[in-house]
């Protein structure tokens, strides 16, 4: 391993008990949960939150209070403005440091501060305190919870994913809102202008006034153009806010929901959030402003009757008629959306699908099954999306032939009223552009409510997801920094897939001591996997409890859970990036020298020091420039990074040679020393790394006992259906 050497020959261990983070802005947070009695880990409170190197940034820091319940403000204050009822609080200090502040006595000139690193208290002068703060601090107070029940009320009404967000930009909507309004006000120049020239300048060639107006008009559409430019600008600012926070929002829960809740299809959950396309383009685009057309269209008509009479009659039928056509389309508009939105899905989860597993396509000669499939996706989703589009031009064919069959009617009406002296020839030429002023907005209305359409069966799906739980909210309650003795115990569980009738686990009840080397072996499909991802925290049980030292699972934070646990899956997984950021993936800020301990562990080394790139070397899109072995010892050198208290190993050796697995089972031997080591294998010979037995057979525990009896029954085949695949 040559690109990283040890500084030193000592080795240290260090444990996933020991702080090794430098993080003062959240280690006073940690303080802080602890002060107002809802204790948390730094890994809890961060779970999920995009990090900055590994460290928190003030911009973060209210999500992250906002776990623990407390609410926290960036304040920039003097420390000679502060009063008793601010403490304690954060205050920011030079050199990215933070400390907490806990009284303040100005007149004794002296400070009571409490150490992140230490959790220790000191007293400062005044002076010297003021010499670090930067002049920042987090102002922080619980949340008032309340009744919980009375919380799920209000929670749909003030707390919606997207309202709420939307509400926050509510003043810059409210300004576009005042720019249209006055545009909609600017749109009577242009009638009125023209029908002045008409009746009053070019009767008595009355040039002055024509200038007059003129000039008057001209600075009317100057203001104009400013405020279409300033209404364009503020509803892209709105928007964009909006679509960067609620496109994070989206994604957090998106990661959040649990596993053993998440949709079967990954491409159909994809293209569920990739809805959120349509509804950021209503909320971006112009289309919101032909909602404050609308109101105007009854201003514009009430404008053509003071000018030109009974004519306003017209864009009120043309009006009537457009909504009705528009209205009576809707329900067939709907209906085929829908249609076409669920092809949309089907038909991008099969793509993922058929790329992901392209090798194995290939490999059965497949492609002209998945070929098929796709086609017919692709012909449903067209055929759906066709009669959308059909339906949609439908309606704007309609609208616009009204429109311009209105204008004829005004003018064949307008000539007859000129006839009759009721109103003039400028009368008619104002009522004809005033009237297709208050007919468009019919028209865009149509096309709105398609939109609409479309972005409520978003907004469904949408919903979906953002109002099932996620692993981060927070549930109050929960134990803090909390450092697993080894102890689990299970009692009466069982897990059933969503979408699946026969149980993956029957229940079933067991104890695991600290230190315990535990083997659970069985036939393919036993439930090994999902028993490991359940005691990991990856599944929660859908039946009976789980606790770990004495503390129910609901107790302690799914990350907390997990950081206690090295867990090597069945299924490796890797990223784009090098061998180092995969070993070092998910962890904050980890020495050199446990780097170096989880490389020689786990075998990594053995391969990279005979590479000239070492760790840096790149392992391509999902891993596969490595081959599988190399993947698992890479994913073993991240389960033992950490070096967690209890290793969950599913068939660790699984794709490693004979050399690799000797090494595997030397380091596990040295290893699991002082810990408890779950292993799930179908190898025999790996079963010497363990005291304790498990057979499982289709979901039940077929035996649990020392090995070596657990050994014997099977060799005299006396556990009927259970036996490990000897190799
Ligand atoms: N995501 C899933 N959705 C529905 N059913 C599943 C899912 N994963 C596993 N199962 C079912 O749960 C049962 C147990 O599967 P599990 O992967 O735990 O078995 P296993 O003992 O680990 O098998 P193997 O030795 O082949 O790895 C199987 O019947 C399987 O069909």
């Amino acid at each position: 391993m040559s690109a990283i050497a040890p500084k030193s020959q000592e080795q240290w261990t260090i444990s996933a008990s020991q702080k090794v983070t430098v993080d003062p802005l959240l280690d006073s947070l940690v303080l802080l949960t602890d002060h107002f009695g809802s204790p948390c880990s730094s890994d809890s409170l961060t779970a999920g939150l995009p990090l900055n190197s590994a460290i928190i940034t003030p911009d973060l820091l209210p999500q992250a209070a906002a776990r623990a319940g407390l609410a926290a403000k960036l304040s920039r204050k003097d420390l000679n403005q502060m009063t008793g009822l601010m403490m304690p609080c954060i205050l920011l200090l030079k050199d990215k440091k933070a400390c907490v502040l806990r009284a303040l006595d100005l007149d004794g000139d002296k400070a009571t501060i409490q150490l992140p690193e230490t959790g220790g208290e000191e007293i400062l002068t005044l002076g010297d305190l003021e010499s670090l703060y930067v002049g920042y601090l987090f102002l922080v107070k619980q949340e008032y919870r309340g009744d919980k029940s009375f919380d799920v009320h209000l929670h749909d009404n003030t707390t919606h994913w997207l309202w709420q967000t939307v509400k926050e930009s509510a003043p810059i909507y409210r300004d576009a809102l005042i720019a249209s309004v006055l545009v909609n006000l600017f749109a009577l120049v242009s009638p009125l202008f023209i029908m002045n020239v008409y009746d009053k300048v070019v009767p008595n060639l009355a040039f002055e006034s024509l200038w007059v107006l003129a000039i008057g008009a001209g600075i009317a559409y100057i203001f104009d153009f400013i405020m279409r430019q300033l209404r364009s600008y503020l509803i892209d600012v709105a928007g964009k806010k909006v679509d960067i926070i609620v496109s994070s929002k989206l994604f957090f829960k998106a990661i959040g929901i649990p596993l053993s809740k998440r949709s079967p299809s990954v491409g159909g959950t994809a293209r569920q959030l990739g809805e959120f396309d349509s509804i950021r383009e209503i909320l971006a685009s112009a289309t919101i402003t032909t909602l404050v057309d609308l109101p105007f269209a009854i201003f514009f008509i009430i404008i053509i009757y003071i000018v030109a009479g009974d004519l306003a009659l017209i864009p009120v039928i043309a009006s009537i008629l457009i909504i009705g056509f528009t209205l009576y389309i809707q329900p067939k508009l709907k209906a085929a959306i829908e249609e076409s939105n669920r092809f949309a899905s089907l038909k991008h989860g099969h793509l993922i699908e058929s790329l992901t597993a392209i090798e194995s396509i290939k490999a059965n000669g497949a492609e002209g099954l998945v070929q098929k499939s796709w086609q017919q996706m692709i012909g449903h989703t067209a055929n759906w999306q066709l009669i959308t589009k059909k339906l949609t031009n439908h309606v704007t064919h309609v609208a616009n032939f009204i429109v311009q069959f209105s204008v004829i009617c005004i003018v064949i009406l307008g000539v007859y009223r000129v006839a009759d002296n009721e109103i003039s020839m400028g009368g008619i030429i104002a009522a004809v552009i005033l009237a297709s002023r208050a007919i468009s907005p019919m028209a865009q209305l149509a096309g709105l409510i398609t939109r609409g359409n479309h972005t409520a069966s978003a907004l469904r799906q949408l919903d979906q997801i953002m109002t099932q739980e996620d692993e981060f909210q927070n549930k109050g309650h929960l134990a803090s920094q909390y450092r697993l003795q080894g102890k689990i115990s299970a009692d009466n569980i069982a897990f059933c897939f969503p979408n699946s009738e026969r149980p993956a686990l029957h229940p079933m009840s067991m104890t695991i001591q600290p230190g315990e080397r535990v083997a659970i072996i069985g036939r393919n499909g036993s439930g090994k996997s999902t028993l490991a991802k359940m005691l990991v925290g990856l599944y929660q049980p859908t039946q009976g409890s789980l606790s770990y030292d004495g503390l129910d699972s609901g107790q302690i934070h799914p990350s907390d859970l997990r950081r206690n646990f090295g867990y090597l899956p069945q299924d490796v997984t890797l990223f784009h990036g090098t061998i180092r950021d995969n070993i070092l993936f998910g962890t904050r800020q980890v020495t050199e020298h446990q780097l170096i301990r989880a490389v020689q562990l786990s075998g990594v080394s053995m391969f990279t020091n005979l590479e000239s790139e070492g760790l840096d070397q790149q392992v391509g899109e999902g891993g596969l420039s490595l081959s599988r072995g190399q993947r698992q010892t890479v994913a073993l050198a991240r389960a033992t990074l950490n070096d967690p208290p209890v290793l969950m190993m599913d068939e660790p050796t699984a794709s490693l040679d004979a050399r690799a697995e000797k090494q595997f089972i030397r380091s596990m031997q040295h290893v699991s020393k002082d810990r408890t080591l779950l292993l799930i294998t179908h190898k025999m010979h790996l079963l010497k790394l363990v005291d304790r037995i498990i057979v499982l057979d289709r979901g039940h525990i077929l035996a649990d006992g020392p090995k070596k009896e657990v050994l014997e029954k099977l060799n005299y085949g006396l556990l009927a259906g259970a036996q490990a695949n000897e190799q």
